[in-house]
């Protein structure tokens, strides 16, 4: 039976990992400073400072110094996640930036979605930050698009459905979806989340573009993959 939903990682799979590491990454860390200066005691800041260790609490500069030494290592911890989705707010409201998916995501997400299929992403980035880069898609940050619509409200993270590399996120994702495991279909560029979510019982393809980190010829003969949407199965 065709896949009845369609789970979707984002970096790697549907948009370039250089526009994460190159822009966001870089945007958040020269937009902390400021919002340390002027939020530090706010209520607003609150729920995202009292989430970091209480070292790193004492102060903006220890602050400072954690959300540096984490970007730096790429840890994906939920707390940075969910800064990280705070700060990058403002670059895409003052049209700093946009998402750039790649060429062939948008049409295909359409015509998935308008043959019924139920469409989901499960990223690292917090849900906030997925709706935010959701709402900001295009080349061209002046005439950028807001596709949320697709997805209609579905978005896990590490927090709602568990680490990215465990087997039972998959299962607790289908059964959110009210689809069985075995009717969807996850995207992704990383072999530790394919495998996962194939042994939760999902069909699971590797997504290989230009920029993401090398998969061994091993893992590329054992792995169903592609290297864009115009060759995903039906
Ligand atoms: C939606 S936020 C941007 C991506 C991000 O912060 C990240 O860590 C990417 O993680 P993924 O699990 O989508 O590869």
């Amino acid at each position: 039976m065709p896949t009845q939903a369609i789970l979707l990682d984002i970096e790697g799979t549907i948009c370039p990992v250089s526009f994460v590491h190159q822009i966001l990454f870089p945007y958040a860390l020269q937009a902390l400073p400021a919002v340390l200066q002027s939020q530090w005691d706010s209520p607003a800041f609150l729920p995202y400072k009292s989430a970091f260790p209480e070292g790193a609490q004492a102060s903006p500069k220890a602050f400072s110094a954690h959300v540096a030494d984490l970007t730096a290592r790429d840890v994906k911890i939920a707390y940075l996640k969910n800064l990280q989705g705070y700060l990058w707010r403002t670059g895409y409201e003052s049209k700093e930036y946009a998402t750039p998916l790649f060429a062939d995501v948008v049409p295909w997400l359409e015509q998935q979605h308008a043959a019924g299929k139920k469409l989901a992403i499960f990223s690292s980035g917090s849900v906030e930050a997925q709706k935010l880069l959701f709402q900001y898609v295009g080349e061209d940050a002046t005439k950028a698009q807001d596709i949320n619509g697709l997805f209609e409200d579905r978005y896990f993270d590490t927090v709602n459905a568990g680490p990215k590399a465990e087997k039972e996120s998959y299962g607790k994702i289908a059964e959110a979806f009210g689809v069985e495991v075995g009717d969807v279909t996850f995207y992704s560029d990383n072999v530790k989340e394919i495998d996962a979510a194939e042994a939760a019982g999902m069909v699971a393809i590797l997504v290989n573009r230009p920029g993401n980190a090398p998969v061994s010829d091993e893992d590329m003969k054992r792995m169903k993959n592609i290297t864009s949407f115009d060759q995903a199965p039906a």
